[in-house]
């Protein structure tokens, strides 16, 4: 129960919506497809037909050693125990039912990571801080999901077809990646927002650096937000 928590193990226990998100997925016989949490293996082999090869991982090495022994007969797949966000294999798609305590990092490790694009299904909530447009509901997360991605929402589960259902419902988003972005411009953004009452002059004042714009955070465009992130990192 304590590694089921810890780990966000709430397992797929529908067909129909695993098959829509490996179909969303648009995988072709030329794609590595890497599947961040393995599970009870409900994504796994569908992704296998439709790829060239899947990596899989899971942090919990017990699901791996059981998928190793239901998909022992699937040659085109990579399994691995660990934590996935380690993961330094290149691959082209990413899908993943993301541990939802995870969601943050696993938007930030994909803005660091290259590839073409991706299936997500994440918590109703955390999609609608990712697509927050009002700058109220913004937050860094917001800012670099949207620099990083083109998001767009595919549909809504009910948090009924997981096992053990968790307390929200969740959202299936695909995500196409549009800039790579550096670990030090991610922790510029998010440092920002940490100072998100101050005015730009004052913030940039934090690091020896000068302006004339006297807006706040709040009233920046995203854009901007990553001018004065690039700003603040220029040497
Ligand atoms: C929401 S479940 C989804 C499992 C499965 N793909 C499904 O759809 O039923 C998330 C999975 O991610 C795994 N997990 C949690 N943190 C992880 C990490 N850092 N790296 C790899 N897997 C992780 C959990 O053990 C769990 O199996």
């Amino acid at each position: 129960m304590i590694k089921r928590k810890r780990f966000g193990q709430h397992f797929l226990n529908s067909s129909s919506i695993a098959k829509s998100i490996v179909s969303e997925a648009k995988i072709t016989k030329n794609d590595t497809v890497f599947e961040l949490g393995t599970g009870l293996g409900i994504l796994t082999p569908l992704l296998c037909e439709k790829a060239n090869k899947v990596i899989s991982m899971d942090v919990d090495k017990q699901l791996i050693e059981d998928a190793k022994s239901d998909f022992s007969k699937i040659h085109n797949l990579i399994l691995k125990s660990g934590d996935g966000f380690k993961n330094n294999a290149p691959f082209t798609i990413f899908v993943s039912n993301l541990p939802y305590s995870k969601s943050k990092e696993a938007i930030e490790w994909l803005a660091e990571s290259s590839f073409s694009h991706g299936v997500i299904m994440v918590q109703k909530e955390f999609a609608e801080k990712l697509l927050a447009k009002s700058s109220k509901k913004r937050k860094a997360i917001s800012v670099i999901a949207d620099h990083a991605f083109e998001i767009s929402i595919l549909s809504n589960v009910s948090k009924n077809n997981f096992s053990p259902p968790p307390k929200v419902d969740s959202v299936i988003l695909k995500i196409v990646k549009k800039n790579i972005m550096k670990k030090d411009l991610i922790q510029t953004i998010n440092k920002i927002f940490s100072y998100r009452r101050k005015t730009v002059k004052n913030i940039l004042k934090q690091f020896n650096k000068e302006t004339v714009i006297d807006k706040r955070v709040d009233d920046l465009s995203g854009d901007e937000i990553i001018n004065l992130a690039n700003q603040i990192l220029e040497k």
